[in-house]
Parts: structure tokens; sequence; C-alpha cells
């Protein structure tokens, strides 16, 4: 088994110490990141509410999380962690109790203030809330709420029950012990963690997206196809997977999101430019893994 296998299946007790004052967590949006955001922190020991719009979303994400857990532990650790998990379609009572919010919906400025402008309202004073927001600025989100200080970015990669890091976002308005708290959430949930000021992207994102977006910019030129570039950069740069592939997995929607909004901030960085190619494809329904077709049709 693997070493991040290994450490994933290691077994939490909730009343560890090893929590710091965060022990009840809510996540806000239940698709591909909060679901793996949820499996990851019930599996180190915290109670988890999960949150969307509708009991059938949620559903299914509770399915995808247990087939998850299927892959790596036993039917006793399966039926704790799944113990730990709730769900809930109301945002406001879910967070009634909850020392930590971590927002993982659509990429969008509007509807996460939103959401987050009634959260405000509902939670109690302690809780922390955070964003795994890929490129909106924490700062534009928080100021929705009358809780900047304890405001932050919480920014996880996929698969988020594999992937090793977690950046820790801080604005300027951001406590000290806001941030040490979220740094030593990051460490209850077997992350490694990096500290990250509130610049573009933080640190992945800021290198990985020019990459990407390069790569499908190659294709629209006619230089290569997407099968190749993914070859080469496979087999010549050591990456676990080309950027098409990448593209795919982290959905042509949330990629398209992020290129938008960074070109009508930037209109001028020529990085940031939209792509046509990756345009089309949302607009046909190509939305990657998701929905079985991005740059690839995937297997059944
Ligand atoms: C244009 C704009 C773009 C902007 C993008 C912005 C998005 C963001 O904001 C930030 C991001 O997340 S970027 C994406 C970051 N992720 C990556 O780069 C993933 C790259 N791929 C990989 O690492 C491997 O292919 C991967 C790990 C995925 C799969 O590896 P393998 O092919 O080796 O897979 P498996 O052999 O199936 O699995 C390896 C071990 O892991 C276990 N496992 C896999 N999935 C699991 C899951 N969901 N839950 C639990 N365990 C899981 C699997 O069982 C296996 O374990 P062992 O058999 O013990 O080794
Ligand atoms: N896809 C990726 O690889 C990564 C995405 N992110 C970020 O995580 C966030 C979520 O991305 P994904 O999970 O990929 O998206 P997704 O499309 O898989 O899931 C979003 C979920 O949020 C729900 N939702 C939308 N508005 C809501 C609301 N007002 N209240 C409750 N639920 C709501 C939707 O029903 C959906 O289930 C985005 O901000 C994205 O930029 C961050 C790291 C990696």
């Amino acid at each position: 088994m693997a070493q991040a296998t290994r450490v994933f299946c290691r077994n939490f007790s909730s009343s560890s110490s090893r929590f710091g004052n965060i022990k009840h967590v809510t996540v806000i949006g239940a698709g591909l990141m909060g679901a793996g955001i949820a499996q990851v922190a019930a599996s180190t020991g915290h109670q988890v509410v999960i949150v969307d719009q509708t009991d059938d979303i949620l559903s299914k994400s509770k399915a995808t999380i247990e087939k998850s857990l299927q892959r790596v532990a036993g039917e006793t650790f399966i039926a704790e962690v799944m113990g730990r998990l709730t769900i809930k379609t109301d945002a406001a009572a879910a967070v009634k109790n909850t020392d930590l919010v971590i927002e993982a919906i659509v990429e969008n400025l509007e509807v996460k203030k939103k959401l987050f402008s009634s959260l405000d309202k509902a939670a109690p004073k302690h809780t922390i809330f955070t964003s795994n927001t890929s490129s909106i600025p924490i700062k534009d989100i928080a100021v929705a709420t009358q809780r900047q200080d304890r405001f932050g970015g919480l920014h996880f990669f996929n698969p988020v029950p594999i992937m090793k890091l977690l950046e820790v976002i801080r604005i300027p308005a951001t406590s000290d012990e806001t941030f040490d708290k979220l740094l030593g959430f990051g460490k209850a949930m077997d992350k490694s963690t990096v500290n990250c000021k509130d610049t573009p992207g933080f640190i992945v994102n800021r290198l990985l997206v020019p990459y990407m977006m390069e790569a499908i910019r190659m294709v629209e030129r006619g230089e290569a196809s997407p099968q190749d570039v993914d070859t080469a950069m496979k087999l010549g740069a050591g990456y676990p997977m080309g950027p098409f592939e990448l593209t795919d997995y982290v959905g042509l929607d949330t990629c398209k999101f992020i290129i938008d909004g960074w070109h009508k901030k930037y209109p001028d960085n020529p990085l940031f430019m939209p792509s046509p190619l990756l345009d089309k494809l949302v607009s046909e329904g190509k939305l990657g893994n998701k929905t079985g077709e991005g740059f690839y049709k995937q297997k059944k």
C-alpha cells in the first residue's frame, strides 16, 4: 500500500488532543472537492456536516465517499468514518454548532459572497470561515462577513485523499490565532501545509494554470495533439498526468471559471488569455470526467 494511503487509513479517535479547537467541521459543496475534503476530515476523526443544494446531490456525494474509502479501508473503519458524516441542505442550520466552515461551492465570487454573508449571521462567534477557491482572492470573499479576522483560505488538491499538500492562505485581516488554528487543522488532516499570501492562484495554481492554458493553446495552434502533449509531459517531464488528462480531471468548467476571472481582472496579462477551444467544449457540456467527455471521452 502506498505511503499516502497508509497515512490515510490510520485510525483517529475524535477525543484525541490532536485537533486543537477544531472538532466540528462544515463542508459546503458536496462536489468533487467537497466530497474529498469531507472524507479526509471524517477519516481523521472530525465530526463533519456536508451541505449542498439537494438531497440527491448529497446522497451521491456520500456514495462517492464510501466508494473511495472502499479502495483503501476495511469495513470497521468505513463504518466509523461514515458515522461521523451527516448531510444537510440548510447551510445556516448546519453551521450553528461548527468550529470551521470550508466552502467548496462553484467558483463564482458573487455566489460565494452571498453564501458567507448568510453564514455570518448564523454561525457562532468563534467559528472560522475558509474558502477552497482555486483563483478568487480570499479578501474579496471575506468582505461579505463581519469576521475577517477569523477568515482564511484552505486550498486542497484533487484528489484530496491522495494529494499531500494544503495551501493555507491569510489575508491582512486574518489574526495570528486564526492562522495558527488553520495550520494546526492542516496537520490534523495529515496534510503538509505551505503558508500563502492572498496572491492570484496562491503558489500552485499561479504556476499550473498558465502551463495548462499554454498546452491548450499549443493544440489550438495545431502544433501537437492532446495525446502527444500528454505523453510528452508524462514521459519527458515525469508528471503523473498530462495537462489534458488533468484538465478533464479538474473539470473544464472550473478551468474556464478560473481563466475568465483572471482575464477580467488582468486583461493585459497574456498568460491569462481565454481559450476558444476550452470555451467551445464547455458550451457543448463537455466538462471532463464529471460529464464523461472533455478533451477525451472517458471509458464507461
Ligand atoms: C486551466 C486551469 C487549471 C486549474 C486547476 C486548478 C485546480 C486546483 O485548484 C488545484 C488542483 O487540485 S490541481 C490538480 C492536482 N492534482 C494532480 O495534479 C493529480 C495528478 N495525478 C496524480 O497524482 C495521479 O494520477 C493520481 C494520484 C490521481 C492517480 O494515481 P494512479 O494512476 O497511480 O492511481 P491509482 O493507481 O488508481 O491510485 C494510487 C493509489 O491511491 C489510491 N487512491 C486513488 N484514488 C483514491 C481516492 N479517491 N481515495 C482513496 N484512495 C485513492 C489507490 O487505491 C492507490 O493505492 P495503492 O493501491 O495502495 O497504491
Ligand atoms: N476541481 C478541482 O480540481 C479543484 C477545485 N477547487 C475549487 O473548489 C471549489 C469546488 O470545485 P469542485 O468541487 O470541482 O466543483 P463541483 O462542481 O464538483 O462541486 C460544486 C458543488 O457545489 C454545489 N453548490 C453550488 N452552489 C452552492 C450553494 N450556494 N450552496 C451549497 N452548495 C452549492 C453544487 O451543487 C456542487 O455540488 C471551487 O471553488 C473550485 O475552484 C479547488 C481545488 C481543486
